[in-house]
């Protein structure tokens, strides 16, 4: 499967996303990749980038093997019956990045023995730092390999049971708006108490992301990092009860919760 060809049905912000991940990962040259959308004008860059850019769904499945699926949940439905004829089960699979649609109503709309994959990224795919859950149905190992193989290229993926994929779209994709929105928040403290914007958002981002370097890197655990900070009587303790007090990980735990409400009802 070294040389397939790869489509993404629905170049918006998560699938033009991927096909710029793909290109900085080399997974496959940018010829290899077409990517559609109704409106072309911001896939622009990427057609710049040699990558082949149209409003024509059909032709792009049938001028590839893998077909990503990344549209909006409440257009996938109609969009993929208009285009079921095209796949092909001897040569296509489908992956769907699409929130809430399941293996099984997939299967029911290409309804060709299409072998379907679902993948919950998140938005760092463009910078090959997504972290990717999957789940699959009538895929063979090969299949499979190649598939880990792609989004391993993106970032680190894991395979999970499809009953935990609204779990990993909070955890994960969701995820990145929530730690976005804190390094936000940390900036504008930073910039109360005496930072120009720029260089508290840089002091933030880069504080985040060695945070969870320790973690990644070092295999830690958060709370035994945590207690390196907090000096007795210091003023990291003293700060970070005040977050609590004001129900900083409870409103995480809450939002997380909330999400995952929004998802499954
Ligand atoms: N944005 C994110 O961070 C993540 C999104 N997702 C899921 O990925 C899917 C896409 O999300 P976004 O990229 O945020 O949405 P989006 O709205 O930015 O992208 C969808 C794209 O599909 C295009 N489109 C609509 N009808 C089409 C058609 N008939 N043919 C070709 N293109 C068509 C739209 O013009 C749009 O550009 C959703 O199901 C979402 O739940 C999953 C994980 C993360
Ligand atoms: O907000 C949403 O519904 C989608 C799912 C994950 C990220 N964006």
């Amino acid at each position: 499967m070294k040389h397939s060809k790869i489509a993404i049905i629905g170049g918006g912000n998560l699938g033009a996303a991927i096909a710029e991940g793909l290109i900085k990962s080399e997974f496959v040259v940018p010829q290899q990749i077409t990517v559609t959308r109704r409106n072309l004008a911001a896939l622009l860059p990427l057609e710049t980038a040699g990558v082949t850019i149209t409003s024509d769904n059909e032709k792009a499945i049938k001028d590839s093997d893998v077909i990503i699926v990344a549209l909006k949940p409440y257009n996938v439905k109609e969009v993929l019956e208009g285009l079921k004829k095209n796949f092909d089960p001897s040569r296509h699979i489908i992956i769907s990045v699409v929130t809430g649609v399941f293996l099984k109503d997939l299967a029911a709309i290409v309804n060709h023995g299409v072998p379907i994959f679902r993948a919950m990224p998140n938005t760092a795919i463009a910078i090959q730092e997504s972290v990717t859950c999957l789940c699959y149905e009538g895929a063979s190992d090969i299949q499979i390999k190649y598939v880990t193989d792609l989004f391993d290229q993106l970032g680190i993926t894991i395979a999970i049971d499809e009953k935990l994929m609204d779990a990993a779209t909070v955890l994960g994709a969701c995820g990145i708006a929530y730690a976005l929105r804190f390094i936000r928040a940390s900036t504008q403290g930073g910039i109360e108490i005496g930072f120009d914007a720029k260089t508290a958002n840089l002091i933030a981002a880069q504080t985040v992301k060695g945070a969870a370097e320790l973690l990644l890197k070092l295999g830690r655990h958060p709370e035994a990092e945590i207690d390196k900070v907090t000096t007795p009587k210091g003023c990291t303790i003293v700060g970070l009860n005040e977050m609590e007090h004001q129900g900083f990980s409870s409103s995480l735990i809450k939002g997380i919760g909330a999400s995952y409400d929004k998802i499954v009802k």
